[in-house]
């Protein structure tokens, strides 16, 4: 058996996009929530087969420059794809670095289990290596895949409901601005502009992939009975969009599920925008709760409302898995919230040039990382636990509490946590 891994080429590119539709198995997307509730009726066992015109256009996209494409070829076939998309990814200090995304993987299933995804993998990081990516990122559709390759959960999100009658604020909602109700093709004006505005502001947040919002436009029906998209936004004193919100008004024969506004997107520039969007999307006339998915661990409006037991999180979900592929690159790239100094014995099967020991001397204002000597060592970790509390949105006490890392100083972990600690946790609502 002759197994290579390679970029395709262009006259593999059809045989390339056959693979993903095959793997059959769950949904990776998250489903809307409607979806959740018509269970099989939402999600055939298989999925319609792509047109031609489909196909078409996925073909300009592998070919695109931001679109990195890998293969695995047995015996000259190929069997296995993945690919690797160029996006930046916002870290504390608020830069914007760009990033690695892996995605699209899939590996026949006549082929499973046989290395294919391992080479895969291999061969991506290489090449983000050689792009200067010092952070690769993805979602997973199992949580038991990517750990092996130093994934690790950064990002996490929550689906919540709401009952309108227990959606009392602690305060009336004030509002000196403006909502209004828009058509579609608003809406795809407004949500590039508001998502560029955020996350330039927002750490874990991710840039969209070309042609990310064209679909809001065209408004397509889903085949799930959760009816058009609605588009909400919310406009300051000067009439500039500071707000917004895409929700779904599903119907359904069971009364049981009726009567639910879905909420899907939801983004707010200022307190004003958010208050007065959730103020309306909670109260809205002829539904009876609001479901939201997707949203970040940590809802402000869970502290707006007179009793938060109204608010019940029915999910939670890891969201973005960091990959660190340069230890000391990656360290003196971020912010951190207070200064520091600490020696970190890091290990990494995958990436030998990560293992050693760093000496991270970093505060506010920047960071260095240097080789240090073995006597020094304060904390052990591996660079599959620094993915997770990269961005902030994990604290090392927890995962010295689950021993993932250890400790050689008494004090260093709190040390450390202090200074990856961020003041709102991480999050992505755009993925790749
Ligand atoms: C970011 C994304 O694109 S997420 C989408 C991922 N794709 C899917 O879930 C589609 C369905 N699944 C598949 O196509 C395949 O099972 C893949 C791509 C996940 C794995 O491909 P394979 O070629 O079988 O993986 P490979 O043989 O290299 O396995 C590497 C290791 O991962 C393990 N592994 C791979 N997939 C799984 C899984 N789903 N669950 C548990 N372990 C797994 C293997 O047992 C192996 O373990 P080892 O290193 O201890 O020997």
């Amino acid at each position: 058996m002759a197994i290579e891994f390679r970029p395709v080429t262009e006259s593999e590119i059809r045989d390339y996009l056959r693979v993903l539709p095959y793997v059959n198995g769950l949904p990776q997307e998250e489903p809307r929530p409607s979806a959740w509730y018509a269970g099989h009726a939402a999600w055939p066992p298989q999925p319609a087969p792509a047109s031609d015109e489909d196909l078409d256009r996925y073909a300009e996209e592998v070919r695109s420059d931001w679109f990195r494409p890998q293969a695995a070829f047995v015996d000259g076939r190929l069997v296995g794809a993945s690919a690797i998309v160029s996006v930046e990814v916002t870290i504390p200090g608020l830069r914007q670095i760009p990033m690695g995304g892996v995605t699209s993987t899939a590996v026949m299933a006549t082929h499973r289990r046989k290395g294919l995804l391992r080479g895969i993998m291999t061969a991506m990081l290489t090449d983000c290596r050689e792009h200067g990516e010092f952070l690769v990122g993805l979602s997973a559709s199992e949580g038991s895949i990517y750990g092996r390759y130093g994934f690790s959960p950064a990002t996490f999100q929550e689906r919540w409901e709401l009952q309108r009658t227990e959606a009392k604020f602690r305060e009336p909602v004030q509002d000196s601005g403006e909502l209004d109700l828009v058509d579609s093709s608003t809406a795809a004006e407004v949500w590039p502009v508001l998502h560029e505005q955020l996350r330039a502001r927002r750490v874990g947040e991710i840039s969209p992939l070309p042609g990310k919002w064209d679909g809001l436009a065209a408004n397509a029906l889903p085949p799930d009975g959760s009816g058009p998209a609605r588009h909400l936004v919310h406009r300051d004193d000067d009439g500039v969009v500071d707000g917004a919100a895409i929700f779904r008004l599903p119907w359904s024969p069971d009364p049981a599920l009726a009567g639910a506004l879905e909420v899907e997107a939801f983004e707010a520039l200022n307190l004003d925008a958010y208050r007065a969007l959730w103020g309306l999307l909670t109260d809205f006339d002829l539904t009876n709760r609001v479901v939201a998915a997707k949203r970040p661990v940590v809802e402000p409006l869970r502290w707006m409302l007179a009793s938060q037991r109204a608010m019940r999180v029915t999910r939670t979900r890891d969201n973005l898995w960091l990959r660190i592929l340069d230890v000391t690159a990656a360290l003196e790239a971020r912010a951190y919230a207070v200064p520091g100094s600490l020696v970190l014995e890091v290990s990494d099967d995958l990436c030998e040039w990560n293992a050693g020991r760093w000496r991270l001397d970093a505060g506010p204002d920047g960071a260095t990382c240097t080789a240090a000597p073995a006597a020094l060592v304060d904390i052990s970790l591996s660079t599959t636990e620094l993915g997770s509390l990269y961005l902030g949105g994990v604290s090392p006490g927890d995962l010295l509490a689950a021993g993932r890392i250890s400790e050689h100083r008494p004090g260093a972990i709190s040390v450390l946590g202090g200074m990856l600690r961020q003041d709102t946790a991480p999050h992505n609502a755009v993925g790749f």
